[in-house]
This record gives structure tokens, C-alpha cells and sequence, in this order.
């Protein structure tokens, strides 16, 4: 299984003073160093993390696989044409969310879908949707000419007691599957973490996972013990 890094909150901590650091395209080419198949951005439709010029930048630097997630508007088309990442995953985006919440609805948005979909497969761009992990959004995902699902694992993690929990995975376990028989390729994300991940291992099918704040909030504390003996070095 292969491991997207998203790197969305290394631009939210930038932002926090607008000025330069932490840089996005730093975090995603270490990321690539340290064996990250691919990076993760999502250009909000608010620019609260992530910015125009972040995804240039991104576009330029990457050399895994960029995966631009997006919501289906003009604007966000637009956008994808011209950056030409390798792949745009479609998500939902209400303004004030704190994070996503939940999978696209895909039955409520089909035929604008289908639609948005043909100049971005014209122009070879793979696309994906991020999708509640259930037959009838999997089915209409692939008639609706995606290559790809990224199957919502947010429920999962967010589940405290262990057997919903159980019965959470298995209904992703089966989605991935259903899925790949359909001949779409299979990605997990959201809310992934270093507690919670391991099961995945034990579904073939999910052939990447994308994970952004978990890591993002890892590698604060565990680079903060060199940060700070190398600020002392400095000063002494
Ligand atoms: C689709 C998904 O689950 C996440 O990648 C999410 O869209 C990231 O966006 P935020 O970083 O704004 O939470
Ligand atoms: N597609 C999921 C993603 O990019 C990262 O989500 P999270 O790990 O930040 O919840």
C-alpha cells in the first residue's frame, strides 16, 4: 500500500503569520524524499491553507504523482486545465466546514458530473471521486467515467466504540472490493492516523492511502527536539 501525503496544514501554520514558513513545496519534496508516492493539496474555494500559487508551485516541484483535490465548480476546472496535475480527486466543500465532511453526494450531482469530467479526461488527467464507501455511489462513480474512488474513511476513524468501529471497516473492506470489480482503482482517506491504520493493511484492494493532519501534527513534535537544540546551538 502506498502512503499521499497531504500537506494542506503545513500551508494552514504558514498562513497563521502570512508570511513564508513553513513552505508547502518544501514539506511535499522532503515528503517525496522520505518515500511518499504522491502529495495531496485541496484548493479550497476559500484559500484558507492552500493557494494559487502553493499548486504552481506544487506542479512545478512534484515529481510523484499530484493529486489536486477539488470541488466541482467552473473555477476549479479552470484551474485543473491549466496546472495539469496527474490526477483531481472531486470533493464536497461547504464554506464553513472545519474539514471535510463526508462523501460527495453523487447522486445529487451525476449528470453535472459527467459532464465535468470529459475535458478533464480529455486533457489525460486521471480522476477520482471521494465517496462514502457504499455500492451505489461506487457504481455511479465509474459510470460517471472516473478511473478512480478515494473511499471516505472519516465515519471509521471518528468511531470510539470498537465494534461500530469493526463494522465501519467492513463496509470499506467490501466497498474496495466492489470497486476494484468494477475496475476502478481504490484509495482511502481521511482522519487516518498512526493509531488507526493498520487494518488497512489487510484490504488488497486500497492501493494508496492519503493522509495529511495526522502526519502534519506528528512531524511538529517529533522535529521540535531538533529544532529547538539547534536554536540553542545557535545563541550559545
Ligand atoms: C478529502 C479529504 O478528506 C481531505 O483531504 C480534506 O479534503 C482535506 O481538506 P482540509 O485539509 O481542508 O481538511
Ligand atoms: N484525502 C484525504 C487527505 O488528503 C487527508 O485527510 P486528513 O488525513 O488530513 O484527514
Amino acid at each position: 500500500m502506498r502512503l499521499a501525503v497531504n500537506i494542506d496544514h503545513i500551508a494552514t501554520l504558514r498562513n497563521a503569520r502570512n508570511e513564508f514558513e513553513p513552505d508547502p513545496v518544501e514539506a511535499a519534496l522532503l515528503a517525496e524524499k522520505c518515500g511518499a508516492a504522491g502529495i495531496v493539496c485541496h484548493l479550497r474555494e476559500d484559500r484558507r491553507h492552500i493557494r494559487d500559487l502553493d499548486l504552481q508551485r506544487l506542479r512545478e516541484a512534484v515529481t510523484t504523482k499530484l493529486d489536486l483535490e477539488m470541488a466541482m465548480t467552473p473555477e476549479m476546472q479552470q484551474i485543473a486545465l491549466k496546472t495539469r496535475p496527474e490526477l483531481i480527486t472531486l470533493v464536497p466543500e461547504k464554506r464553513e466546514e472545519l474539514t471535510t465532511e463526508g462523501g460527495f453526494d453523487i447522486t445529487r450531482h451525476f449528470d453535472t458530473l459527467v459532464e465535468f469530467l470529459k475535458p478533464i479526461r480529455e486533457a489525460g488527467i486521471e480522476s477520482s471521486i471521494f465517496i462514502e464507501p457504499s455500492q451505489s455511489a461506487i457504481t455511479l462513480a465509474a459510470q460517471a467515467g472516473a478511473e478512480m474512488v478515494e473511499l471516505h474513511t472519516g465515519t471509521y476513524a471518528l468511531k470510539t466504540d470498537f465494534a461500530e468501529r469493526d463494522k465501519e471497516f467492513e463496509r470499506i473492506r467490501e466497498a474496495a472490493s466492489f470497486a476494484k470489480s468494477l475496475g476502478l482503482k481504490v484509495v482511502a482517506g481521511h482522519g487516518l492516523n498512526y493509531l488507526n491504520i493498520a487494518p488497512f493493511k489487510t484490504i488488497p484492494e486500497i492501493e494508496e492511502v492519503s493522509i495529511g493532519h495526522a502526519i502534519i501534527a506528528r512531524a511538529v513534535l517529533t522535529g521540535l527536539d531538533s529544532a529547538v537544540r539547534e536554536m540553542i546551538r545557535i545563541i550559545e
